[in-house]
């Protein structure tokens, strides 16, 4: 099977074309071909381009444990820059039809930065989805590991949890993100990302990401970090997003439409043999 890898400030993701797939991909099958030791190694994987009734194309996002994703902020701008690298766009933009939604993809150049409108950020527990009354959920408190922790929930399609804190370290993800994303209140377990708010324009962010677990960045975790911030007023509508990959730009519009811009990089192609998928599946 033929694979081609590429990264969003280290977020990296295999990208396959639905026509090299002879069977669907199982649970099984992604767990093998993202594990890092036993497989090729990536934070996801992304199946397209598939045919839409509603967009130019339709993409399935695929975390390492298995589950399906709505949305991928990077996963996304991999995909416009796989589209183009296909010669399938060129500069103009164009629609993608996710689980999480239909964005718009906008390739920059020669394709090292693109453009996402990842659509609309939502506060709501009803849409995000957060157990309880129906509420935006704005500065509550959980006890994770002993600790008090104040946090907001987004939606952009996926589900996030925001932890702000003044110093944060890749340790907090580490530690706590197991927890959150796992934690009742989330009935389809959330990303979770620790915000340390720099000044009106820039924050930092260490993530964990569900079903994937630590990464370098995310896109969509970029968007709803950078929406908490804003609807808290601690900051303007046009965020640098500071992660150990790299930075993104984020722009909320009104009613929190959100524009995402970053570097993509391509990795390399290769080709997926049998062995992978019949050795003993890797849970480690
Ligand atoms: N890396 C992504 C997010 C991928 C999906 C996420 N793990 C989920 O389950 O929602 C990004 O850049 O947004």
């Amino acid at each position: 099977m033929k694979f081609t890898k590429y990264h969003g400030l280290g977020n990296d993701y295999i990208v396959i074309h639905p026509k090299e797939l002879q069977k669907e991909l199982t649970s099984r099958d992604i767990i093998q071909i993202c594990h890092r030791n036993y497989g090729v190694g990536s934070d996801g994987i992304l199946l397209g381009p598939l045919p839409s009734s509603t967009c130019d194309f339709r993409l399935r996002i695929f975390n390492p444990d298995g589950g399906e994703a709505e949305k991928s902020g990077n996963g996304l701008r991999i995909f416009c820059r796989y589209l183009f690298d296909l010669g399938l766009v060129k500069n103009a933009p164009f629609s993608v039809e996710t689980l999480g939604g239909n964005v718009q993809g906008q390739v920059h150049g020669s394709g090292e930065m693109i453009t996402v409108e990842m659509g609309r950020v939502s506060f709501d527990s009803a849409k995000i989805p957060v157990r309880g009354e129906q509420r935006e959920v704005l500065n509550e408190t959980m006890v994770v590991d002993g600790v008090e922790l104040t946090y907001c929930a987004a939606t952009v399609g996926n589900p996030h949890c925001v932890i702000l804190r003044d110093e944060i370290a890749p340790e907090d993800a580490k530690r706590f993100g197991p927890f959150i994303e796992t934690d009742s209140r989330f009935p389809n377990r959330t990303n979770v990302q620790f915000m340390k708010v720099l000044d009106r324009a820039n924050i930092q962010l260490e993530i964990w990401e569900r079903g994937a677990g630590y990464t370098l960045a995310s896109g969509s975790s970029s968007s709803a970090a950078a929406s908490v911030a804003h609807k808290l007023g601690l900051c303007d509508n046009k965020i640098t997003v500071h992660m150990p990959g790299g930075t993104l730009q984020i722009t909320i519009h009104d009613d929190f439409m959100i524009t995402l811009t970053g570097a993509v990089t391509p990795v390399c192609e290769g080709i997926i043999y049998q062995d992978v998928f019949t050795q003993e599946l890797q849970r480690i």
